[in-house]
């Protein structure tokens, strides 16, 4: 089963994003998804091969934003794919059935689409407002979650989701409560100065109720 916390990495160099990274594995972060944005391919390609001997390492999850074809040539452990990227039922046949292969939803439709197509989680966002990316999807808010979560119960349909999107320590118990999986989080994580007392919080909220 799929770790409850993912941290989506920050930074314009790979430098920064190194750092970053590396900051989140010595804290207890265990599924890390490169994002590194409007770079050029070599040194996308650079920091992947860094983060991925880095995740080894920890033994943490690495996946790729966007680029399937980077999380293929890498050996990654999958790829994550908004509404605009790859189709994800492309991106199974290309990838097979042994990789994660996440897919962002802003509505139930992007759910069932997505399940149909062959994803093994969601990210369901945003929660709210945040700077960490552009042009956003409408937001969804608690009632948003809780609406989507409750209409996925109805139809029986079972797919860890993620909620995503300006997530703080206070919101991950309500957000919890509407029936998502976990959670994935950026700005939090890195803009923390204590960020292995951030990360067991986090985790102590997200596995409460799992009985090992
Ligand atoms: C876990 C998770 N959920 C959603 C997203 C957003 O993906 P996308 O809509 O493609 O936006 P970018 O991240 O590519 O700007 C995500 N990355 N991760
Ligand atoms: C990639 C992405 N997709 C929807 S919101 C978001 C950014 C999440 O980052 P943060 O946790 O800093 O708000
Ligand atoms: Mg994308």
């Amino acid at each position: 089963m799929y770790n409850k916390l993912q941290y989506i990495s920050q930074g314009n160099t790979i430098e920064k994003q190194l750092y970053n990274i590396q900051q989140a594995l010595d804290a207890g972060c265990d599924w890390i998804q490169m994002r590194f944005k409007n770079q050029s391919a070599k040194d996308t390609f650079a920091l992947a091969e860094a983060v991925k001997f880095l995740c080894e390492e920890y033994l943490a999850n690495f996946i790729v934003n966007d680029d399937l074809h980077l999380a293929e040539l890498i050996s990654a452990d999958g790829v994550h794919l908004g509404l605009t990227d790859m189709k994800i039922e492309e991106a199974r046949t290309i990838l097979g059935n042994t990789k994660i292969i996440g897919g962002t939803a802003n509505t139930f439709e992007d759910i069932q689409n997505h399940i149909k197509n062959g994803a093994d989680y969601i990210g369901l966002g945003p929660f709210r407002f945040t700077d960490t990316k552009g042009k956003l999807s409408p937001i969804l808010g608690l009632s948003g979650y809780f609406e989507i979560l409750q209409k996925m119960k109805k139809n029986n349909i079972t797919i860890p989701v993620f909620a995503i999107g300006g997530i703080t320590v206070k919101d991950v118990n309500p957000l919890m409560e509407t029936g998502i999986y976990g959670i994935a989080v950026s700005g939090l994580i890195t803009e923390s100065d204590e960020k292995e007392k951030l990360i067991q919080q986090l985790n102590e909220k997200l596995y409460a109720n799992i009985i090992v």
